[in-house]
């Protein structure tokens, strides 16, 4: 592949992180310089389902897609190196600590800090468009922490902490029923695992050096513009997909749409379609099921877990989910919400300013427009009232009618204002169990694993009815966990002392080995050439953040007789 072959006498492996479909993540220590640690992807040349030559191709593209990105944006997992030997392909990359879905299993965060990681999220979703780039797997596994979980106190002490809040009633709890409820919200229930935007002492601590809390990673759902252009292909999380992402095509909308389910999970600890909570979703959903939900349940705030957090995140979180992706917010407006001014503000002053000299776009300006003020609530202390737990609790989706999305619910869907979404094929109606949790990346066609919707589209029935009744039957039927099971707790987790006291993260920005930019010159010019897209400069108008115009431009592309097939097979390698 061109790779370095010499990884042995370079890094010393030194234990397992993390373990993924395809490869193992291991922490590696540089042998020149044992205290520069890093993280190596090992990945297998061959997998069991594909020849060596997809294998390849598949790892090819991913790091060429990721190699565009990585050195760009700061919010991606830095590239550092790429070895290989007979049988195995190593990337070396930034070393995070863990994924930000196992950074939040304790519950709900506190709005400055979902402000934090949600900024973070939307930066590199941004840097991804502007490269001309659908991130497609957006999704809390696929943001890594770039500094060392702080522990949380156990769910039972925040409750106990709730508790006494209650009972001694401090002056912020006392300031009016509404601020009383945040106050106890962000005391007790809600905390934040990633270090940012903590206590004083923190805060102080992060520096211009400091970079961002979270890093994207894993891109081997994502699609190059041109991909998009040629009607995608079904890889993601269907949980987290977008409406028109259980269509025939769809465009970088669907990032922003992942991210809003994103920030949903990330203040409340729910999907927003499901009244349960994250762990509770029951495995095995029937992708209509999640279809319909996606499409036509409504967006509503009413868990417990809602209650005193502002209007202003309940806006922003609105309008990502809107089914409407010719209006949902790009990244980058989203970026310019004022629920960011009003919670990054520190963050913007201290982590995120002075290093970005370079980035001009408008959501860094606005950013740095808003570096000096202050924000109107404190940040999260510890202490108030945790949801109940684990009541055993039936999870329904909203009714299918409460929202339009053509083409999801037949005669019963589409009254939804302006939902421009192409009929879903009836094929998707045939009930294939999603993975385990439909939680993971389900798909890649073009010798990449094989895509539930994918497999059943691939019967050859394309007709744009049939599911409606029964599938809006199923949709009421997506359920919870029968009983809720215990909250996982942070192997760390202690106590709020014991948080205050964890480890500052690391400095500076990786830097990668010389041989990475050869190398991927040489991948990325197949790629271009191929029309992949991919760009390494910044463009990105609003026309290409609809997937309509991405469907005029596949449909006067293949006019135009150039190889657009719609088909959604990847020919990118
Ligand atoms: N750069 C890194 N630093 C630290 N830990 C990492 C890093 N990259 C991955 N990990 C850990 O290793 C685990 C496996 O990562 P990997 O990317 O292989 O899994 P995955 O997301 O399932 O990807 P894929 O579906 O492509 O196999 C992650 O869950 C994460 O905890």
């Amino acid at each position: 592949m061109g790779f370095r072959a010499d990884f042995n006498s370079q890094y010393s492996l030194l234990e397992v992180l993390g373990k993924g479909n395809f490869g193992v993540v291991w922490l590696a220590a540089s042998r020149h310089d044992p205290s520069h640690q890093v993280a190596v992807k090992i990945l297998p040349k061959v997998r069991e389902d594909k020849s060596r030559e997809e294998t390849l191709a598949c790892i090819k593209r991913e790091v060429a897609l990721w190699g565009s990105l990585s050195g760009d944006s700061r919010y991606v997992a830095q590239l550092l190196g790429l070895y290989e030997d007979g049988g195995s392909v190593y990337l070396v990359q930034q070393r995070c600590y863990g994924d930000l879905a196992t950074a939040m299993q304790s519950g709900p965060l506190s709005e400055p800090c979902a402000a934090a990681i949600m900024w973070c999220v939307l930066s590199a979703i941004r840097d991804c468009h502007d490269h001309h780039l659908a991130m497609v797997d957006v999704k809390p596994q696929n943001f890594l922490l770039t500094s060392p979980p702080l522990a949380l106190p156990a769910a039972e002490a925040r409750a106990e902490a709730a508790a006494s809040v209650e009972a001694g009633a401090p002056p912020s709890a006392k300031a009016g029923a509404k601020e009383g409820a945040g106050a106890r919200r962000e005391a007790a229930q809600c905390a934040c695992p990633v270090p940012l935007l903590l206590a004083p002492e923190h805060q102080a601590a992060h520096t211009a050096a400091h970079g961002p809390c979270v890093v994207a990673c894993d891109f081997g759902c994502s699609l190059s513009y041109s991909e998009l252009m040629r009607g995608g292909r079904h890889g993601g999380s269907p949980i987290f997909f977008a409406p028109e992402q259980f269509s025939s095509s769809y465009g970088l909308g669907v990032d922003v749409w992942a991210a809003g389910v994103m920030l949903y999970l990330l203040l409340s600890g729910r999907y927003p379609f499901w009244d349960c909570k994250r762990e509770d979703i029951k495995p095995g959903m029937k992708p209509y099921e999640v279809m319909l939900a996606v499409c036509s349940a409504p967006i509503q705030f009413l868990s417990p877990e809602w209650r005193g957090v502002s209007r202003d995140a309940r806006d922003l979180v609105t309008r990502m989910l809107d089914r409407n992706p010719a209006t949902r917010l790009t990244a980058e407006q989203a970026l310019e919400h004022p629920w960011f001014a009003r919670w990054m503000a520190q963050a913007a002053h201290g982590s995120h300013g002075a290093t970005h000299t370079a980035d001009k776009s408008p959501a860094r300006q606005h950013q740095q427009r808003h570096a000096g003020a202050s924000p109107s609530r404190p940040a999260a202390s510890p202490s108030a009232a945790a949801p109940a737990a684990g009541a055993p609790k039936r999870c329904v989706a909203g009714s299918p009618n409460a929202a339009g999305c053509q083409g999801a619910g037949g005669s019963s869907g589409g009254g939804g204002g302006g939902s421009n979404i192409v009929p879903v094929p009836a094929a998707v109606a045939v009930p294939v169990a999603l993975p385990a949790d439909v939680l993971s990346c389900s798909s890649m066609d073009g010798g990449c694993p094989a895509d539930v919707f994918h497999h059943a589209a691939s019967n050859g029935n394309d007709s744009g009815s049939g599911a409606a009744p029964s599938a809006a039957a199923a949709a009421g039927q997506a359920a919870c966990l029968p009983a809720a099971r215990p909250q996982p707790q942070h192997p760390q987790a202690s106590s709020p002392s014991s948080a205050r006291q964890a480890p500052l993260p690391p400095p500076s920005r990786p830097v990668p080995e010389p041989h990475v930019q050869q190398v991927l010159g040489q991948m990325l010019g197949p790629l271009e050439a191929a029309g992949g897209g991919v760009s390494s400069g910044s463009a990105g108008s609003e026309d290409e953040h609809n997937h309509q115009s991405a469907a005029a431009a596949a449909a006067a592309a293949a006019a135009a007789g150039n190889g657009a097939n719609g088909g959604g097979s990847s020919n990118a390698v």
